[in-house]
């Protein structure tokens, strides 16, 4: 777990670039900074790996304060994904991966099959990459193995700077969708700096929006998006409100505004864990049956805008 409690940091006497900052994240976690440019996020990724120094304020990691853990052993723990990925172009993608655990002294074998399962699971075939060095790689690759190199001593805690901010669009999804994949992010605790609001609300466990140095909300997506905590949140997710509404919403968090009306067991089975996007897609090609609490219940394209309308006006 990872706490922050009252951090605040300046670079000029006249301008707070982080003011006041507090939050907990659990283990299992994906925390996702959000905001503008400028807002303060990269200053407080960067003083939980101590490369900034708070002016006051502490933070704890697993109850254990950094200021009091020497750099490099904090560091140790913490695998840190920039948006440039930073390897070392004399080395092999291979090499680049084993860096840590080499310095953690593993044994060989284990940094080899370690580095060999991260790269099988972020779609590097090792026999097609495991000796190329990182100019004969695209964009997207380069960053898989940035990547895979944070990933490598399965530190505990993951601190990411903007990881897809360099991909183009589709290559970002990819990379996007493969890191989510990834079953060993449940025992990790991770922050996640992005000023793309589609990427935080996809990959957040809970999203933080900073504006001038402050937290201005810290949720979970339908929070932000039913219950934002002032008008500059709301300004801020207005231009994708729809996408990310449909998107966030489950059929179980609108399920008693759909009408208990029973299914006529023709149309889709759909399950409540179902998004209001995925329902909609599903029901374009006809009427689908939610099955919710051991309930089934018919859904049509209206009965869901209603349903949804009501939970909003709630
Ligand atoms: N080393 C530094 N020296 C002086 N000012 C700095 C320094 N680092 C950050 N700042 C200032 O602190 C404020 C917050 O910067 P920060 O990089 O944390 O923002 P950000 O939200 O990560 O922005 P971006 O998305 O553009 O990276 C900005 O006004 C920035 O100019």
């Amino acid at each position: 777990m990872i706490t922050l409690s009252h951090i605040s940091k300046s670079f000029s006497p006249d301008k707070q670039a982080v003011s006041d900052v507090s939050f907990e994240v659990q283990r299992g976690e994906i925390m996702v900074l959000l905001g503008t440019s400028g807002c303060g996020k990269t200053t407080t990724l960067r003083m939980i790996n101590r490369l900034i120094t708070p002016d006051s304020g502490q933070i704890h990691i697993n109850g254990k304060d950094i200021a009091a853990e020497p750099a490099e052993t904090l560091r140790r723990g913490i695998g840190y994904v920039l948006q440039n990925h930073g390897l070392f172009p004399h080395y092999t993608v291979l090499e680049n991966i084993s860096i840590v655990p080499q310095l953690l002294q593993w044994d060989k074998t284990r940094i080899k099959e370690r580095a060999l399962s991260l790269m099988e699971k972020l779609g590097l075939p090792p026999r097609d990459y495991a000796n190329a060095y990182p100019q004969q790689l695209s964009g997207g690759q380069q960053q898989r193995v940035g990547l895979a190199r944070a990933l490598a001593a399965d530190p505990p805690v993951l601190l990411m700077d903007e990881p897809f901010g360099a991909l183009d669009p589709l290559t970002r999804i990819s990379v996007r969708r493969e890191f989510k994949a990834l079953d060993e992010l449940n025992s990790k605790t991770v922050i996640l700096v992005t000023h793309d609001v589609e990427e935080a609300f996809d990959l957040g466990s809970r999203i933080c929006i900073m504006d001038k140095g402050r937290i201005q909300q810290l949720g979970t997506a339908v929070e932000l998006l039913f219950r934002p905590a002032n008008d500059f949140v709301r300004s801020f997710l207005e231009n994708q409100r729809l996408e990310l509404e449909l998107a966030s919403l489950q059929l179980t968090d609108i399920w008693r505004f759909i009408p208990q009306q029973a299914a006529h067991n023709t149309g889709k089975p759909l399950p409540c864990n179902a998004t209001c996007r995925e329902a909609l897609e599903a029901l374009l090609d006809g009427p689908a049956t939610v099955s919710c609490h051991g309930e089934h219940r018919q859904l049509d394209g209206t009965l869901l805008f209603n349903a949804i309308a009501a939970y909003k006006k709630q």
